[in-house]
C-alpha cells in the first residue's frame, strides 16, 4: 500500500518505518528541514532501540522516503497518517492547531479518495472537526479515521510490530477494509483489531493513559504511606501485583510520571470532562499526587542537608523521563536539578542518551560526565532519577572511593536496602526507608 506519514517524531518515524517493514511504500513528511535532511542521509534523529536497522533496511529498499513537501508525500498515498504534536495548551487542554491546519493543507491537495488517519492523541470530537475542515476545502471523497497509538518510547518498535491491540475508530466500510489489510501482518498472533466509532476510539486512548497514570499515582501514595507506617512498598507491590485482577505492571513507585504523554493526556481528559460539566475527581487527584511526588523526593534531600547546599556537590544518574530513551519532556529531573541549583548546589549529571537534549532544552549550569562514575568524584550525595540498566549493578567500592559522602537518594528503588547498608551507604529510596532510618545508620 502507498502511505504518507505527516510528522516524523517518536510516533511518526516509528510508524513510517514499521509500516515500510511489511512492504508498504511510505513517504514521511516533516516541516523540520534539518531533521529531514538528516534522515535522508541515513541518520536517526531520535534514540529508539531496534529502530536503526529497520530504518536503514527500508531506506535501502527504497520503501521509506523522506520529504519536506506535503504535496509530494500525499500525491500517490491512499492512507495518510497524522502523527503531529498535540501539546498541552495554556488551559491544560490539547492544542489541536497542528492537526487542524495540516488537515486543511491536505484537503487542498488531494485529488482522489484518501483515508486520513489520526495517530496523534486527540480529544473526542476531533475526527468530526477534521472531517468538517476537509469537506470545506475539497469535493474529493475521503474518510477520517481515529487510530490512536499505544506504543511506549524505549520499546516502540516492539510495541508497533506486535501490538497487544489495535484500535480503529471508523464508520466507513471502505476505510475499515483498508486498515484491516494494512494491519493484518501485525496481528498474526491473534491480538485483536478493535473497531469502534471515532469518538469511542478517541476516548479509549485518553482512558488508557489516564488509567495507567492513576495506577502510578496510587502506588506513589501507597509508597508515601509505607514510609509513614514502616512498611516496604516493594513487598506490597508484589503482594498485590500477583493478583491478576490488579496485574504486576505499572505498579512501580518513583518520582512521578513524566514524558510527553501522561502529563498532557491526563490534563486534557480532565479539561474535556470540565468542558462537559463533569467533575472527574480521580484525575485531579492523580495530577496533584504526581506533582507532589518529585517535590517530596527533593524535600528528603533538602532535609538531609538542612537546606544548605553551600559547597555541596550533588551527582545525578539519569535525566530522561524513563530509561531507553533520549526524551526529556516533562522529566522529573528538570524540576529537581533546577531546584538544586536554586539552593546553591553544584550538580554533575550522567545519562546514557539524554544529555544533549537535556542540555539544549534546559541550558542549566551543570556539568555532565561521560559515564556513571565520572560524576561521583567528590560528590556529597548521589540522586538516581532514571532506572537505566547500566546503573543497576555498579562497583560500590569504586563509588565509595570517588564520593566525599556515601549518601544515595534513589528515586527508582534500584538497590536492595540491606546490601546498601552493608556496603556502608546512607541510602534512602521510595516507600522503603525513612529519614529515621538514616539517623539510625549515622548513630
Ligand atoms: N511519544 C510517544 O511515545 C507517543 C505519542 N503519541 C502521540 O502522538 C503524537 C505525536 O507525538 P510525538 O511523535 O511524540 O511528537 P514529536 O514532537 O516527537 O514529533 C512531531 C513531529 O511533527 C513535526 N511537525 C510539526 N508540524 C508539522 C507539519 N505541519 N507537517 C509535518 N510535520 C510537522 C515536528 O517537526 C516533529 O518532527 C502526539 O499526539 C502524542 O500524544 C501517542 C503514543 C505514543
Ligand atoms: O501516549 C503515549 O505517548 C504513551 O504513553 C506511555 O508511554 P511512555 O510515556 O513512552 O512511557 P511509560 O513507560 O508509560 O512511562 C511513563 C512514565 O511513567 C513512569 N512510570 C511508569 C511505570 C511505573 O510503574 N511507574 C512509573 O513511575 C515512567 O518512569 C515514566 O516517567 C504509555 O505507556 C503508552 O502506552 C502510550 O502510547
Amino acid at each position: 500500500m502507498k502511505i504518507a506519514v505527516v510528522g516524523t517524531g517518536y510516533v511518526g518515524l516509528v510508524t513510517g518505518t514499521c509500516l515500510s517493514e511489511t512492504g508498504n511504500e511510505v513517504t514521511c513528511v516533516d516541516i523540520n528541514k534539518q531533521k529531514v535532511q538528516m534522515m535522508r542521509e541515513g541518520h536517526l534523529p531520535i534514540y529508539e532501540p531496534g529502530l536503526e536497522s529497520l530504518f536503514h533496511r527500508n531506506i535501502a529498499e527504497e520503501r521509506l522516503l523522506f520529504t519536506t513537501e506535503l504535496a509530494e508525500a500525499i500525491e500517490d498515498a491512499e492512507l495518510i497518517f497524522l502523527a503531529l504534536p498535540t501539546p498541552m495548551g495554556d488551559d491544560g487542554s490539547a492544542d489541536l492547531s497542528y492537526i487542524l491546519s495540516a488537515s486543511a493543507d491536505i484537503a487542498k491537495l488531494i485529488k482522489g479518495y484518501k483515508v486520513i488517519i489520526t495517530k496523534s492523541t486527540v480529544p473526542v470530537g476531533t475526527a468530526d472537526k477534521v472531517t468538517a475542515i476537509i469537506k470545506a476545502n475539497t469535493d474529493v471523497e475521503f474518510d477520517v479515521v481515529s487510530n490512536p497509538e499505544f506504543l511506549r518510547e524505549g520499546v516502540a518498535v516492539e510495541d508497533f510490530m506486535k501490538p497487544e491491540r489495535i484500535v480503529v475508530g471508523t464508520k466507513s466500510d471502505r476505510a475499515r477494509a483498508l486498515l484491516t489489510q494494512l494491519y493484518s501482518p501485525y496481528v498474526r498472533q491473534g491480538n485483536p483489531i478493535i473497531f469502534m466509532d471515532e469518538r469511542s476510539s478517541e476516548l479509549t486512548k485518553y482512558a488508557a493513559n489516564s488509567f495507567l497514570a492513576t495506577k502510578i499515582s496510587f502506588m506513589n501514595e501507597i509508597a508515601n504511606l509505607c514510609e509513614k507506617l514502616g512498611a516496604d512498598v516493594d513487598m506490597v507491590r508484589m503482594g498485590i501485583g500477583s493478583d491478576s485482577r490488579i496485574g504486576k505492571r505499572f505498579l512501580f513507585p518513583g518520582i512521578g510520571y513524566g514524558g510527553s504523554c501522561f502529563p498532557k493526556d491526563v490534563s486534557a481528559l480532565a479539561k474535556s470532562a470540565d468542558e462537559s460539566y463533569y467533575d472527574f475527581k480521580i484525575l485531579n487527584a492523580v495530577m496533584e499526587v504526581n506533582k507532589l511526588q518529585k517535590v517530596a523526593f527533593l524535600e528528603k534531600v533538602k532535609d538531609y542537608f538542612n537546606y544548605d547546599f553551600d559547597g555541596k556537590k550533588i551527582a545525578v544518574w539519569g535525566l530522561a523521563f524513563k530509561p531507553e530513551t533520549d526524551d526529556i519532556r516533562e522529566a522529573p529531573a528538570i524540576y529537581i536539578l533546577k531546584e538544586l541549583l536554586e539552593y546553591g548546589a553544584t550538580v554533575a549529571a550522567y545519562d546514557p542518551e539524554a544529555i544533549n537534549n537535556f542540555d539544549n532544552y534546559t541550558n542549566l549550569k551543570i556539568s555532565y560526565g561521560d559515564d556513571s562514575y565520572e560524576v561521583l568524584k567528590d560528590a556529597d550525595a548521589l540522586l538516581i532519577l532514571t532506572e537505566w540498566a547500566v546503573f543497576r549493578n555498579p562497583e560500590f567500592s569504586k563509588m565509595k572511593d570517588l564520593m566525599k559522602q556515601h549518601v544515595i537518594f534513589d528515586g527508582r528503588n534500584l538497590f536492595d536496602i540491606d546490601t546498601m547498608l552493608n556496603q556502608g551507604f546512607t541510602y534512602n529510596s521510595i516507600g522503603r526507608t525513612t529519614l529515621d532510618l538514616f539517623q539510625k545508620v549515622e548513630e
